[in-house]
């Protein structure tokens, strides 16, 4: 992979003719590997990878991709950058194999080397058996397995994936995550990929950014953000506010989860100001275990901390 800045933009701001402000103010620097661009339904995903693309320009603020201006630097973007869009847009008379390669031609590659890698590539996807057959009666799991063919087909250093495993059942979701995968750390190719299942997206991903109402949530690898010692999940019985109010007052991280309260470990001092909170207070104490700290977590403590934002809405698989 190269070291180029996959994606980087500043103050950047989409606002849509109807008034909807999509993006706002958004200054991201997205690194080579496998990046998972998580947000709700609406976060502003796919908005990014348009601007990104130089599908759609900005209303303020800038986008770079792999360095290139989109909206000047159109050939070279076409030529570098592979897009599979989220919905289908498949020509369903077509075969993969004329439609791969007429892909191939779009991003500028001459006939023959167009026809030799989209047979390359439906053999990468799994589709080699099925590329003579016509795309309209492909199952979902083909058609998306088609789109992402096409991505590929010019060798891209940056593929951008929007939602591939929409409509797919859970078997044909890990099979595309398992290529994906395989795309990044086998053909050495950067990947961003937009996803609202948080859960899902961050097993395959070496790093993740979170947008929230157009807004940066957080961006960081993930291990940056499993570094953390963990949580602890404790559970008292009456009381609780008082509870908390002490613990906060010592200087504890704590957050509610219905019944129980997850506070921040950072070290064993932790322990002792939740067990002099609990006998100054004459309370029970239900429970109190470590927990692994989730990726969820973070960005769940990341919401909490950007006031008027949640990231509740993002599903964890
Ligand atoms: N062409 C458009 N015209 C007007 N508003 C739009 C347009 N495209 C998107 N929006 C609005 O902009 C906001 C961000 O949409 P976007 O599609 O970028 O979100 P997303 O995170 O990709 O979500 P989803 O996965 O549902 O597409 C939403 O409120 C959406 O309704």
């Amino acid at each position: 992979m190269h070291n180029v800045t996959l994606i980087e933009s500043e103050s950047l701001e989409k606002r849509y003719g109807g008034g909807t402000l999509a993006l706002a103010d958004l200054t991201v620097s997205i690194e080579p590997g496998i990046v998972g661009l998580v947000g709700a339904n609406g976060a502003g995903k796919s908005t990014l990878i348009k601007l990104a693309l130089g599908l759609i320009a900005p209303t303020a603020g800038r986008i770079r991709v792999l360095g290139l201006d989109p909206l000047t630097e159109v050939e070279r973007v076409r030529s570098q950058v592979g897009y599979m869009p989220e919905h289908d847009c498949l020509p369903p008379d077509m075969t993969a194999a004329e439609f791969v390669t007429h892909m191939g031609r779009m991003s500028g590659l001459p006939a023959a080397t167009a026809r030799e890698r989209a047979s390359e590539t439906l053999r990468h996807v799994g589709l080699y058996e099925e590329r003579y057959r016509a795309i309209g009666g492909y199952s979902t799991g083909m058609k998306q397995r088609v789109k992402l063919a096409q991505a590929l087909v010019h060798d891209p250093e940056l593929l951008l994936l929007d939602e591939p495993t929409n409509g797919l059942d859970p078997e044909g979701r890990q099979a595309m995550l398992g290529l994906v995968q395989r795309i990044g750390t086998e053909f050495g190719i950067s990947v961003v990929v937009c996803s609202h299942l948080l859960g899902e997206i961050e097993r395959i991903c070496t790093s993740l950014v979170a947008i929230e109402g157009g807004r940066l949530l957080r961006s960081d690898s993930l291990s940056a953000m499993t570094q953390h010692k963990g949580v602890l999940a404790v559970e008292v019985d009456e009381r609780v506010e008082e509870f908390v109010a002490r613990l906060t007052a010592a200087g504890l991280d704590v957050r509610e989860q219905g019944r129980e309260l997850l506070v921040r470990f950072d070290d064993e001092k932790t322990y002792d100001v939740i067990r002099d909170a609990v006998v100054d207070l004459d309370l029970s104490l239900h429970r109190l275990e470590q927990r692994r700290h989730q990726v969820a977590d973070l960005f769940r403590d990341s919401a909490d901390r950007t006031a008027g934002s949640e990231v509740g809405d993002v599903q964890h698989a």
